[in-house]
């Protein structure tokens, strides 16, 4: 059997097919019979890094192997169900020998093992008991297991037994033995493991990370998502969907997706790490009065949404931030991020240059940064889309997982009914950023510092209407950081380009959207 082409004529289910492997892609071409054809036509073809495994035998000797040599093998592949969604099916072929199948098992596990992609060979599992209302173990029984024991993926798993267990368990344990750390849950149990993986690597590396202007190490470690939360943006952003067969499949196949973190610091001190949304003002005031109604599950935030915008508050303050070089891409150019994006691909190097640039002007008063005062119903710093179920394109439909840029959204002061207009955009088709309140900028850092409402103005809207039905509005509001309260209002945000690895490879489609 030759290295660049193999051929044979074999049988899939009593249906006679040509099968090819031919560089990097597997096809079977159906030969006769036009109902043989399937739902999907004549010929199928998978690239070889889609096949998650091949056995000599049927699907049945899968689970019991068995010592009789058998003319069957079964390849088990990716296939589409819809757009984003993928399933794994298996296509078993009948060869004309024992040997003929042999030798195409020997083959297809060979190109596999050598298809550029690393497969993981043993994960770190956390899952969250509580995660999604109690489903998170059922799914990860249920369907992921036997998925990652077909790809032969061994696996120690951990339920969790406390908040931050997760993120004190990477904290301790030798991580050596894993290709990758998974969690069963939402954004909260994947930002556990976020900052368990990036505070285990800055410690193995001795860098002090709590020092702001500090250059981080990126992390090896890969980290895969089973979406299983009430809430998993982060999931749905670098998936586009949330599902956790899909999820284990991109894991299964070794994916590999570089991702942005935001690092938030408070006078110097860091406070946490972020891939979403840091949200000053409505975001910030929605997610502390949610706190409130947790009872209420996930409405909450619906409730708590509706309460802000009819308190209508604003906070005064400035803004200072660095823009990023707008001539490789901008928030406006209507263009997405999407599977092997060039953006990001191509900010490695120039990442470098400016890095050292910036670094040099974040420490002295460089008058690079631009500043803005003034009033703001809302401040959101967002590291990638931030797309979710409810606003498919997301805060800002432009932003890169990986280009060491973030998307500065400001609202400035409105009425109730401006403010509306611009939250419903994000789950319409019109330009959320095309009003005169509103403006975005794509940054490397940023840096805010508060003001107090004179007194003329605070006294005012206490005696607004609805700041008397809803509570009067406070001085400041607080950070709302990938879904954490930072109790503090003053706060500096600086990109860390490509810090963490994903197991998953962006969204798949055309990143063209004129
Ligand atoms: N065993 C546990 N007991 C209590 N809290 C836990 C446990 N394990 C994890 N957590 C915490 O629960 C929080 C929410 O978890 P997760 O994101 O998985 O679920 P979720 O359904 O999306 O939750 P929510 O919508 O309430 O944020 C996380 O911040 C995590 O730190």
């Amino acid at each position: 059997m030759g290295e660049s082409r193999l051929e044979s004529l074999l049988q899939l289910r009593s249906c006679e097919v040509q099968l090819t492997l031919s560089g990097n892609s597997l096809s079977w071409t159906f030969q006769k019979g036009r109902f043989c054809w399937g739902r999907r036509g004549p010929t199928v073809s998978i690239p070889v890094n889609e096949i998650v495994k091949v056995h000599q035998g049927d699907t049945k000797q899968q689970s019991k192997p068995t010592d009789a040599p058998s003319n069957l093998f079964t390849v088990y592949h990716i296939s589409r169900k819809s757009d984003q969604q993928w399933i794994l099916e298996a296509s078993t072929f009948t060869a004309h020998s024992c040997q003929e199948a042999h030798d195409w098992v020997m083959v297809l596990q060979d190109r596999i093992q050598n298809c550029g992609a690393e497969r993981p060979r043993k994960l770190l599992i956390f899952i969250n008991p509580y995660g999604g209302c109690g489903k998170a173990g059922r799914i990860y029984i249920n369907k992921i297991s036997p998925l990652f024991q077909l790809a032969g993926i061994e696996s120690d798993v951990i339920e969790t037994t406390r908040a931050n267990h997760a993120r004190d368990h990477i904290m301790e344990t030798d991580l050596g033995k894993y290709d990758g750390v998974v969690c069963v849950g939402g954004d909260g149990m994947f930002s556990e493991l976020l900052h368990g993986v990036v505070r285990r690597t800055q410690s193995d590396n001795k860098v002090c990370e709590n020092k702001e202007g500090v250059t981080l190490t990126p992390c090896k470690l890969r980290i895969g998502i089973i979406p299983a939360g009430s809430t998993d943006c982060v999931c749905f952003a670098t998936v586009g969907i949330n599902d956790p067969v899909t999820s284990a499949l991109h894991i299964i196949i070794g994916d590999t997706q570089p991702m942005d973190v935001c690092a938030s610091y408070h006078y110097g001190e860091l406070m946490r790490y972020s891939v979403s949304l840091i949200g000053y003002g409505f975001f910030g005031d929605v997610l502390r009065e949610s706190e409130t109604l947790r009872c209420l599950g996930p409405i909450r935030y619906d409730l708590s949404g509706f309460k802000m915008v009819l308190s209508n508050r604003f906070y005064r303050g400035t803004v200072e931030f660095l823009e990023a070089d707008d001539s490789r891409s901008s928030p406006r150019d209507n263009t997405r991020c999407r599977t092997g994006c060039q953006v990001c691909s191509e900010s490695s190097e120039r990442w470098k240059e400016e890095g050292d640039a910036e670094s040099h002007c974040c420490d002295s008063d460089c008058d690079t940064w631009k500043k803005i005062s003034g009033s703001f119903v809302a401040i959101n710093v967002t590291g990638m889309s931030s797309a979710c179920p409810k606003s498919q394109d997301g805060l800002s439909p432009t932003a890169h997982l990986a280009d060491g840029t973030a998307d500065l959204i400001l609202v400035r002061e409105c009425n109730m009914f401006q403010f509306v207009r611009h939250l419903k955009r994000h789950t319409n088709k019109n330009d959320q950023f095309a009003l005169p309140y509103v403006e975005v900028h794509r940054i490397r850092a940023v840096r805010f510092t508060p003001e107090k409402l004179d007194e003329e103005e605070a006294t005012r809207r206490r005696k607004g209407f609805f700041s008397s039905l809803c509570g009067a509005q406070p001085e400041t509001s607080n950070w709302n950081c990938d879904g954490e309260i930072l109790d503090c209002a003053q706060l500096s945000v600086r990109v860390h380009h490509q810090l963490i690895q994903l197991f998953a490879r962006g969204i798949e489609g055309t990143s063209c959207c004129r």
